[in-house]
Formats: structure tokens, sequence, C-alpha cells
């Protein structure tokens, strides 16, 4: 029997009522499965944890974490309690950052049985490879002064290093898929970070004859995306516009509710991480509506990860038939709850097996 230690962080808002969900979804993998098995450790961390004891997490946190094989979180973020800046670089942003995890992966497509907004999606498939750990979300900066003279300063941060690593990651994903990697620049107006980006994404194209490539202005990309999202096949972009961009993948999709991602530690000195595209979602809090598929799709990432594949495609399969049934949430145009959605997930799951 293998035993995967999964530390849980439910988070903030919806977060709270997805997470449960997907550990259902695990448990009933790992009883198909009959060879593994997944123990929790679940944490409290979020901004209720930081109104009672004035951090987002505790100082050793990332300590009391790292023995996991890997952290499923929600989402972080209740800005009437605490300011979002605080709150997500207390917890999210300190784990991408304290564990390495250089890179974040996040796939979008055209799902059947739910409707994009586009007329015509093509059968879109594309994956976003996010650089995650420098970029325009850097500490580096300042304010000085007050009123009329008050001046702030926000650096972003391009290391050789960290860009090169990132364009080896999506460079090796198109061997993978379709032989295609696009990049996210804006050198026309970002003078010094993205000319360099520019010159690293060619540098690097050359070890790699077989990959088709293109460079595309971040402007132009994101309307590309609403356009001919079918375009594309692996785009790689900085912090930021990777950031942008999957919130445009997940939109086209049909929702932001079922976009998955994976924070991804690629030494190997500390586990990665799991949390899909969305956030907390104030204003559907405590209704009952949250779409689960965002954290059901982000546990099957997880799966992958894990060298568990095959039980990874089962769980997206049963995912796509239950959509199509049309078992869906508000968001996506169904009736169903939470709740719902995923008992019928699980009963396909179980019917598939
Ligand atoms: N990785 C994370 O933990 C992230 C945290 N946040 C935080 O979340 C809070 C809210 O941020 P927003 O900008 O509103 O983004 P959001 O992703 O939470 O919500 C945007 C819109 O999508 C809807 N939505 C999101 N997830 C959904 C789901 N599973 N099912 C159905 N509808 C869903 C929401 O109802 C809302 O209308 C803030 O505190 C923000 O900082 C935002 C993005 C990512
Ligand atoms: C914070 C946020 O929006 C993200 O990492 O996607
Ligand atoms: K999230
Ligand atoms: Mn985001």
């Amino acid at each position: 029997m293998k035993k995967w230690d999964i530390a849980v962080i439910p988070g903030d808002g919806i977060g709270i009522e997805v997470t449960p969900e997907a550990i259902r979804v695990l448990d009933t993998i790992a009883d198909i499965h009959g060879g593994i098995s997944f123990q929790y450790k679940e944490y409290p961390w979020s901004c209720q944890y930081y109104l009672e004891h004035g951090v987002m997490m505790p100082e050793d946190g990332l300590q009391q974490l790292e023995q996991s094989d890997a952290v499923f979180l929600g989402a972080v973020g209740d800005p009437k309690l605490v300011p979002d800046h605080v709150s997500l670089w207390g917890l999210l942003v300190n784990i991408r950052r304290g564990f390495e995890q250089v890179i974040n992966v996040r796939p979008a497509k055209q799902m059947s049985g739910i409707d994009s907004p586009l007329v015509d999606p093509k059968g879109f498939d594309f994956t976003v490879v996010r650089e995650n750990s420098e970029g325009e979300y850097s500490e580096v900066g300042g304010r000085i002064h007050s009123g009329e003279d008050e001046t702030v300063i926000q650096s972003a941060i391009f290391t050789r290093r960290g860009v090169t690593r990132t364009m080896d990651y999506a460079f090796e994903l198109a061997k993978t898929r379709r032989g295609h990697v696009t990049s996210a620049t804006k050198s026309n107006g970002l003078v010094h970070s993205m000319p360099f980006w520019d010159e690293v994404f060619q540098d690097i194209s050359k070890n790699y004859n077989s990959i088709e490539t293109q460079s595309i202005h971040i402007d132009a990309l994101s309307a590309y995306l609403v356009s001919k999202p079918h375009a594309f096949d692996v785009i790689v972009a900085s912090n930021l516009f990777g950031d942008i961009l999957t919130d445009i993948g997940a939109a086209i999709m049909g929702s932001i509710g079922i976009a998955p991602a994976a924070n991804i530690n690629l030494n190997g000195k500390y586990p990665s991480m799991f949390e899909p595209v969305h956030g907390s979602a104030p204003d559907i809090v405590g209704k009952g509506i949250a779409n689960p598929i965002g954290q059901i799709w982000t546990a099957k990432m997880m799966l992958d990860h894990l060298g568990e594949q095959e039980m990874g495609t089962l769980l997206l399969d049963s995912i796509e038939e239950v959509i199509e049934k049309g078992i869906k949430t508000p968001d996506i145009g169904g009736t169903s709850s939470t709740t719902e959605v995923t008992d019928h997930i699980l009963n396909t799951l179980t019917l598939r097996a």
C-alpha cells in the first residue's frame, strides 16, 4: 500500500466549501485503486486565523508542511477581514516562494457540455506555463513621503535562472503535446525586462529544433485568446502575464470555477502545491453553489504529479461525463449544488472503474 501524506489548507471563502469535495473524490480514487491511500493533515491558516494570531500562518508553518508529499490548497483571501496583499503574501505566495514552486502550470481547454462564451471555440486546448517565483510579483520597492510627494516604486525582477527554467519547462511540455511554444512578451513597452525575456526565449529555442515558436505581445495575445484560442499549444509567460492569461483561459472554458493549477517545485527539495486558479469568491460564499470542478481537476493534476496518471485520467473522464450529463453548478449554466456535482462525479468514478 502506497501512502501519500497531503497537507490540506482550505483557506478562505469557497476554498472551505470545495476542498472537502475534492477530498471525497481522492478517497474514492484510493478505494478504486486499492493500492494507494491518502492521509490528510488539515491546517486552518486563513484570514480568520490572521484575526486570531496576527499572522496568516505560524512562523514554523513551512516546516510543518515540509514533510508532506503535496500541499492541497483551496483559496486565500477575505478582503473584508484582511487586505489582499497581506493575506496572499502571508500564505499563498509565502508557500510558493518558500517551497521554491517556481512554475505554475495551468491548462485550459474546451469542455464538451459547457457553453463557452465563444461562438466557435474550435476545440481549443492550451497550457500556460507561468513563471511563479519572481517577475512582477516582487517585494522590491517601497513607499516614501506623503501627500502630493507620495512616491511608490514597485520593481519587477527577472533572473536568467528563473526565466530559463520556466522556458525549459514550457519547451519540454510542448514536446509531449503539439510541439508549439508561444512566448508572452511586451518588449515594446517594458524596455529592460521583456527584451531580456525575448533574448532568453530565442537562446533556449535553439536547443529545441523540433519545437515551433512565436513571440506575441501580451495585449495582442490576450485578444487572440478570445478570437482564436485554438491556435495555441503551450504559452510561456511571466508571473503577472500568466496570472491574467489564465483567468482568460478559464473564462473561455466557461467559468473560472473549473480551471485547475499546479505550483511545481522542480528541485525535489520541497513539496509542490495544488490549488485551483480561482480565488475565494466572496460573492457566492455560503450559498452551496461554488463549482467544485476547479478543485477536483486540481486533484487530478496532483494525482498525475504523484505518478498516478491512470487515476488522473479516470478522474478527468468522469468530470467530463458528469458535465455532459448536465449536472452543473449555476456558473456553467446548471442548477446543481456543489455537493450534488461531487456526488455525481463519485458515482461516475465508481461505475467507470
Ligand atoms: N490563488 C488564490 O488563492 C487566489 C485568491 N484570490 C483572492 O480571492 C478573493 C476574491 O478575488 P476575486 O478577484 O473576486 O476572484 P475570484 O476568483 O475569487 O472570483 C471571481 C469571480 O469568479 C467566481 N468564481 C470563482 N470561483 C468560482 C467557483 N468555484 N464557482 C463558481 N464561481 C466562481 C466568483 O463568484 C466571482 O464572481 C480576493 O481576496 C483575492 O485576493 C484571487 C485569486 C486567486
Ligand atoms: C493570486 C492570483 O490571482 C493567482 O496566483 O492566480
Ligand atoms: K486558488
Ligand atoms: Mn489569479
